[in-house]
């Protein structure tokens, strides 16, 4: 039987003096599937992953991510189970170029005891686990100590990649994590964060304008399929 990963119920938000940006009645994404959700430019995709982190709160409604109600969590709660349970890979990577490869990687564990400990437990240390993820996504060994702004654009990719799955996540976000890459290249990092996500058993949502990459998921959706508010402002 499947099992909710995330589930939202009633779910209204808008950003302060505007009209409601988004009102979802119920959406689910269950554990272990792959997700792509594409949307206009402005239609709130990165708003909607901000209320899936804990980020932004729901002005009504509940945001549930393993069954636990985000709005109920004290900020610092929510903060800690982000990092526990969600890995990021933003549109820019958004590594920090002044760290090396491995430390940046190796940031989520230093700030979560649940993903540093499901690290340790998979491959032995938390290195060892670094390691090991660089070189399932193609990365050589001899990067690891490199400063992470020396990379190529393909291999900062592949470094936030890994970045997000270290410690074993039960949620992969990616906010259009292809958008600088050329077809092929897209096509082959994905398969790449698919087949790491199916090991580790994450769940991936995937946010892009890219319809090409749909029919490689479990499912596709637009916002506005789910987004009663985006309904009312085309109409
Ligand atoms: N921090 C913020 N404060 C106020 N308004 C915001 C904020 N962030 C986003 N918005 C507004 O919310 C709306 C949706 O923005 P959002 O970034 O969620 O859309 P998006 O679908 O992710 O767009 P894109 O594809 O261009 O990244 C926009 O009208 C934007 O101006």
């Amino acid at each position: 039987m499947s099992q909710a990963l995330i589930e939202l119920n009633d779910l209204g938000f808008a950003w302060p003096g505007q009209a409601e940006l988004l009102d979802i009645p119920a959406f689910t994404l269950d554990a272990g599937e792959s997700l792509f959700l594409k949307g206009p430019s402005g239609s709130g995709k990165t708003t909607l992953l901000g209320l899936l982190g804990g980020v932004q709160k729901p002005g009504r409604g509940s945001v549930k991510l393993l069954g636990s109600d985000l709005a109920q969590l004290s900020a610092s709660a929510r903060d800690r189970f982000r990092v526990d349970h969600t890995g990021y890979i933003f549109q820019q990577f958004n590594l920090l170029p002044f760290l090396s490869v491995r430390e940046n990687v190796e940031l989520p564990c230093r700030f979560s005891k649940t993903r540093a400990e499901r690290a340790r437990q998979r491959h032995g240390s938390v290195d060892a686990a670094a390691a090991a993820l660089l070189e399932h996504l193609g990365l050589q060994a001899d990067l690891l100590q490199r400063r992470a702004d020396s990379l190529s654009i393909g291999q900062q990719q592949r470094v936030a990649a890994a970045r997000a799955l270290i410690g074993q996540p039960e949620l992969v976000i990616a906010d259009e994590p292809t958008s600088a890459l050329d077809a092929d290249a897209r096509e082959a990092f994905l398969r790449l964060l698919f087949a790491e996500c199916r090991e580790a058993g994450a769940s991936l949502l995937f946010v892009s304008h890219d319809q090409s990459l749909a029919p490689l998921f479990d499912r596709a959706l637009s916002l506005a399929e789910l987004n009663r508010a985006s309904r009312a402002v085309e109409a």
